[in-house]
């Protein structure tokens, strides 16, 4: 996983398993623990028919992605440990859920998750979410999820953070109106980044301002790794939410 608060995102190695170096070329390049038999086989079995494969046009509607019964379509970027989105995937069956993450173990992880547990609704991306990002066709996702990021917090990094003046763009773009984006993170800087992003886009609301407190989870929210520690070492996350107007 990525390196600790404090110190996240701010290596130089060109493996330190951190967004800016993994665009384009990342999955399965990434340092980490090294896979159990059956997960390397899941990576080889299982993946390949649940990726969503950019290098073909995108379909009309990405519940096209999904078998029959799917009404919309959500995604969550860099899942990690998949906590969230495998207790999402469950709550909402009708919904889609495309999960991107470049990290190989959280990959393993998720697929030993979804066939454990028979999940059918999830589809997986294993790259940069900004390149799905790009690829997705317009108004196609209902909301989208950015859970403890990596927060790179020297100045000299912050272009590589993924909220950026084009991430809002594109979202922008795949969101419809009363569409969500979600962010969760336990460092006030990237969060004060974030509302700073979101707040000069004429096409998004926060939503702090309609009576939704932005220091409580929101309802039925599943912890994450990142979360959990956050909290066992005392950092408090904002959740914002930013309606698509
Ligand atoms: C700090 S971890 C948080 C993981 C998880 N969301 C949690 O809260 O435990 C950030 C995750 O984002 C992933 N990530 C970083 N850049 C990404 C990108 N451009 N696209 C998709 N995932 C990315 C990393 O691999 C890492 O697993």
């Amino acid at each position: 996983m990525t390196p600790a608060p404090g110190d996240r995102g701010d290596r130089d190695s060109p493996d330190d398993g951190t967004m800016a170096h993994a665009r384009g070329s990342f999955f399965g390049r990434r340092k980490g623990h090294k896979l159990r038999p059956h997960q390397a086989d899941l990576i080889d079995t299982l993946l390949p028919h649940l990726a969503v494969d950019i290098s073909a046009p995108a379909p009309e509607a990405l519940t096209a992605l999904f078998d029959d019964g799917i009404e919309n379509v959500r995604l969550e970027i860099g899942f990690g440990g998949g906590e969230h989105l495998i207790a999402e995937a469950l709550a909402f069956p009708t919904t889609g859920f495309i999960g991107c993450e470049p990290y190989v173990n959280g990959m393993a992880k998720i697929l030993t998750q979804i066939e454990a547990l028979n999940i059918g609704n999830i589809r997986l991306f294993a790259g940069d979410a900004a390149e799905l990002l790009a690829w997705a066709p317009p108004r196609s996702l209902a909301r989208i999820d950015l859970i403890h990021p990596d927060p790179w917090p020297k100045r000299r990094h912050w272009k590589r953070r993924f909220v950026q003046d084009a991430t809002v763009t594109a979202m922008m773009r795949l969101l419809p109106p009363g569409g969500e984006f979600r962010f969760v993170s336990d460092i006030d800087d990237y969060c004060a980044w974030t509302l700073a992003h979101l707040m000069r886009s004429p096409d998004f609301a926060w939503l702090a301002e309609r009576a939704i407190d932005w220091q409580q989870p929101w309802p039925n929210y599943t912890m994450t790794r990142y979360g959990a520690k956050a909290e066992r070492e005392g950092r408090k996350a904002a959740y914002l939410r930013f309606r698509r107007l």
